[in-house]
């Protein structure tokens, strides 16, 4: 069976933090591949500086390249939205039968997990490999409850991963690029020359 670790995200562009995790959980763990699942805009947030979702697939697809363990995925695109992730599970079981799906995400999420749409039956169902991230003060005392909570200090579905951390969010791409700061190491080179050229994020 084949070991497949999701990874979601806007990625609104994909950067070197996103491509850091998702190599090293691919690499590190026994996950086969990961697939990065590219958000769809969500019709009830207004986000003004959001690529269009083809767009944003198609900066995902120039990052990994031929990167066999990692791949891309517009499932999302074409489901119901919002996306919850429960179903989108759902949908890809159906359609890899013989697939194992796990979750990847950021300790930072685990605060928010218990609010997802059948977060216990997800949680039940599935292995969620958590990676650190480097905290705020105030988000270090939210994560206070979760780390003595029960159902996620000592899940056994909850894999932690030492993977390296990064401090770095698309936002602050955004807002660089914008300023007219040199965001050229915190992309890869292909994503990169096409946010140049395409001159994204300017405005
Ligand atoms: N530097 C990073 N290292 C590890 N994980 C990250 C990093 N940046 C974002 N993530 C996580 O990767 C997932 C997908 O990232 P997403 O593009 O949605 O967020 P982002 O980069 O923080 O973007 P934004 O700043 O626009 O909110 C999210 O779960 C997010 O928490
Ligand atoms: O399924 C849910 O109820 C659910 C609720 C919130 C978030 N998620 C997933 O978590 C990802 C990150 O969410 P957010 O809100 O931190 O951008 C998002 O892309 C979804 O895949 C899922």
């Amino acid at each position: 069976m084949k070991r497949v670790g999701l990874y979601f995200g806007t990625f609104n562009p994909i950067h070197v933090g996103h491509l850091i995790i998702a190599n090293h959980m691919a690499d590190y763990t026994e996950l086969d591949e990961v697939w990065l699942i590219v958000t769809p805009q969500n019709p009830f947030k207004e986000k003004s500086s959001l690529l269009p979702d083809y767009q944003r697939l198609d900066l995902v697809r120039r990052a990994i390249e031929d990167n066999l363990k990692v791949r891309v995925s517009d499932v999302e695109f074409k489901l119901p939205k919002p996306s919850y992730t429960i179903n989108t599970l759902a949908y890809l079981k159906e359609a890899h039968p013989s697939t194992k799906f796990s979750l990847i995400m950021g300790e930072d999420n685990l605060r928010s997990l218990h609010k997802w749409k059948n977060s216990e039956q997800i949680l039940h169902d599935h292995t969620v490999y958590v990676y650190p991230r480097v905290l705020t003060i105030q988000e270090k005392e939210d994560l206070k409850p979760y780390r003595t909570n029960q159902l996620l200090a000592n899940h056994p579905n909850i894999k932690k991963v030492d993977a390296p951390v990064m401090k770095l969010s698309a936002s602050f791409i955004r807002n660089s690029i914008k300023a007219g700061h040199d965001v050229r190491y915190l992309l890869t080179e292909p994503v990169y020359k096409y946010v140049t050229e395409m001159n994204f994020y300017k405005k």
